[in-house]
């Protein structure tokens, strides 16, 4: 399987988290073949969806191990609590624009672990474009978030110069790959080098 073509190599990168996509339409989807061994990591696996039954979701997590899931359509605070509730780390994205209303944040903060800040594009995720990042200045809520959208090897200096406070971590996607699901493991090796020295 596509997804499944250099991970020992990507698993022995110094990274915290893998994610894995179970949306059908994505071109990273993971497939219908969800055997429980399949998705063993020592990292912490993400499970990434898009307005998926909130059963399904912890049907799958369970059979598969996953702690963390992240949530890219709709899902309303009421859907992330259920899953929380039951044991998971939430993460919610949301796509941002210049006309990103930080304010509908506020009724997710008791709900979620972390959010997720994307570019808002058509599709739900995986666009490889960059939102303005200046505009995260406006984000002075609680929940940690995850910096995300069109993440590039380019990109390293200026992620270091980002002060936010509640800035807790990177999502590399599109700009590491050769391909929709196969990471380029030099271009994340060079990347992880430059953005920790
Ligand atoms: O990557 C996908 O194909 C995808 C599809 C649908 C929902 C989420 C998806 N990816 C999850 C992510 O968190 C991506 O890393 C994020 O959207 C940024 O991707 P990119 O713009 O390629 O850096």
């Amino acid at each position: 399987m596509k997804f499944n073509q250099n991970r020992e190599e990507v698993e022995k990168l110094p990274v915290d988290f893998l994610g894995f996509i179970f949306y059908p339409k994505s071109k990273r989807f993971v497939g219908e073949n969800t055997e429980p061994g399949l998705f063993n990591s020592a990292k912490t696996k993400v499970a990434v969806f898009v307005d998926e039954n909130a059963f399904e979701i912890l049907g799958l997590t369970k059979n598969l191990g996953f702690e963390f899931v992240q949530l890219h359509g709709k899902e309303n605070p009421k859907t992330c609590l259920l899953l929380k509730d039951q044991g998971l780390k939430v993460i919610k994205a949301f796509n941002l624009s210049e006309k990103f209303q930080f304010e509908k944040l506020r009724e997710y903060e008791t709900t979620v672990d972390y959010f997720l800040f994307d570019t808002k594009t058509e599709l739900p995720g995986g666009s490889g474009k960059k939102f303005n990042w200046e505009i995260l200045e406006k984000y002075q809520g609680t929940v940690p978030f995850f910096l995300s959208g069109g993440i590039g090897p380019e990109d390293a200096e200026a992620i270091k110069k980002l002060q936010h406070p509640r800035l807790f971590g990177i999502d590399l996607n599109s700009g590491f790959e050769d391909e929709p699901g196969v990471k380029n493991v030099g271009k994340l090796k060079e990347f992880i080098t430059r953005i920790t020295m």
